[in-house]
């Protein structure tokens, strides 16, 4: 059999999921178990300037006619129509969707859920919340047999991208946004972005998910970062505190002492030991707390094409993996493992700090850096100090690498610790994440 699947929609995330389809088509193949075909692509002007290269003929207008072809129906249009009607088409005829598209799914989860029901379809949207980061599977899945007490997270790119830009470079509002929107971060009216209605939408999302509820998008308390000026910014790098848009859902208790649930969105201090102060760029990071597993930390890229695209593209292969296991009357056949070949410690790509103490006397330098260079090393810091260890007349030389091989960084070390004029090197240790 082969899994049909549509795209409707070819921006910046749906030109990268039609890239990925084709271009690891064989890959895919092996993982769903059958063959993925990219049915065709709804776009509304099969003749518009793309960031990726594709075949004139996969584009079509008519995207009824494409989801009534389809067993995997992916909406990357966004907007709550046309988009909520393909997709109710599509789950009702009994075909699975993916989508990223939480301003839909916030206002209308529970009668697409019903209509997914209706069809014996599934309704899968990864790349709804957070991007790229794999956080819905995790809540649904990973954490089932846990009981989370509360969410909290940096969930939209756009805003924590200006905020980001604001705080180090001192950018003015307009441009870090401008510069969003350039990178495709930011959705068709990005009012939505700093308005802070997208990652409302996602908090209601991960509220929902998180306590296995409905919670209604009219219920979160959202506030974006419109009023957050420049002079707000610097006052809180004076107070050791950094600005960002937070959402948070968590449980608690009114003033009568009932329960409930508490889902926020707004600006918020935070200390920048905090880990969430280190959330740069577009980036996104989610700390869930749950009763047994404490607390848990998911990172990485909430928006842009190609992350997003990751996203989409692994509730694709999950669904069309149980597609193609329906159709083979029970299972599929494990991907077959290709043949690894181990890499030895000496082909490692690392880069090393080292310390030497060496005669304080000219030409010491140019000696060490002789013999770096013949090793094919190149050299990114070195430093001198005085060194007590070495005693009179030495000096401490810190020196930092480029990353290298093992092996030319090793045979350097043991060539620069035969020259006369070190009396030691003092310490090898290698670097990562440079
Ligand atoms: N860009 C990002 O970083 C992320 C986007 N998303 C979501 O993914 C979805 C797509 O986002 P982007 O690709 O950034 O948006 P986009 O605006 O770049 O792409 C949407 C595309 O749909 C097309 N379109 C509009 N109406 C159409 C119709 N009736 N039929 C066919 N095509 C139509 C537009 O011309 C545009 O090319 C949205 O729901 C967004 O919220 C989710 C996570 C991250
Ligand atoms: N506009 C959104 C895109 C991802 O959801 C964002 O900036 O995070
Ligand atoms: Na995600």
């Amino acid at each position: 059999m082969t899994v049909k699947v549509a795209l409707l929609g070819c921006g910046n995330v749906g030109s990268q999921v039609a890239r990925i389809l084709l271009e690891q088509s064989d890959e895919l193949a092996a993982r769903v178990g059958a063959p993925l075909e990219l049915t065709g692509i709804a776009v509304r002007n099969p003749d518009a300037a793309r960031d990726v290269e594709l075949p004139r003929e996969i584009f079509t207008t008519d995207a009824h006619a494409l989801v009534d072809g389809a067993d995997i129906v992916i909406e990357l249009i966004g907007g709550l129509e046309p988009a909520g009607e393909y997709i109710e088409r599509a789950l009702r005829r009994g075909a699975s969707v993916v989508t990223g598209n939480k301003a839909l799914l916030a206002a209308r989860l529970p009668e697409l859920t019903e209509a997914a029901e209706a069809g014996g379809a599934q309704l899968l949207y990864e790349a709804a919340v957070a991007g790229a980061i794999p956080i819905l599977r995790p809540i649904r899945e990973s954490l089932a047999g846990d009981d989370i007490t509360k969410v909290m997270g940096i969930v939209n790119g756009t805003t924590n991208y200006i905020l980001d830009a604001m705080d180090t470079s001192g950018a003015q509002f307009d441009q870090a946004l401008a510069d969003a929107q350039r990178l495709g971060y930011a959705e068709a009216d990005p009012t939505a972005d700093v308005e802070g209605h997208d990652a409302a939408a996602k908090a209601a999302l991960l509220a929902s998910l998180a306590f296995h509820t409905t919670f209604a998008l009219e219920n979160v308390h959202c506030e974006g970062i419109t009023s957050i000026s420049a002079e707000d910014v610097a006052a809180a790098e004076d107070a050791g505190m950094v600005i960002k848009l937070l959402a948070i859902a968590e449980r608690g208790t009114d003033s009568a002492g009932d329960e409930g649930i508490s889902v926020r969105v707004h600006p918020t201090l935070l200390p920048r030991e905090h880990p969430l102060a280190a959330v740069r760029g577009a980036f996104n990071a989610v700390f869930v707390e749950a009763e047994n597993a404490g607390e848990l930390m998911f990172y990485g890229q909430g928006a842009g094409g190609a992350p997003t695209a990751s996203a989409v593209m692994g509730d694709v292969v999950s669904i069309g993996r149980t597609r193609a296991t329906q159709a083979a009357g029970g299972s599929v056949a494990e991907p077959q493992p290709r043949p690894s070949r181990p890499l030895g410690i000496a082909d490692a790509a690392t880069s090393y700090a080292l310390s030497l103490d060496v005669s304080d006397e000219t030409g010491v330098l140019a000696e060490i850096a002789g013999i770096v260079a013949r090793h094919g090393v190149s050299i990114e810091t070195m430093r001198q100090t005085a060194s007590a260890e070495g005693g009179a007349g030495s000096a401490r030389l810190r020196i930092i690498t480029h990353v290298g091989r093992e092996a030319a960084l090793a045979a350097t070390v043991a060539d620069i610790e035969q020259l006369p004029v070190v009396k030691a090197v003092s310490s090898v240790v290698r670097v990562e994440g440079k």
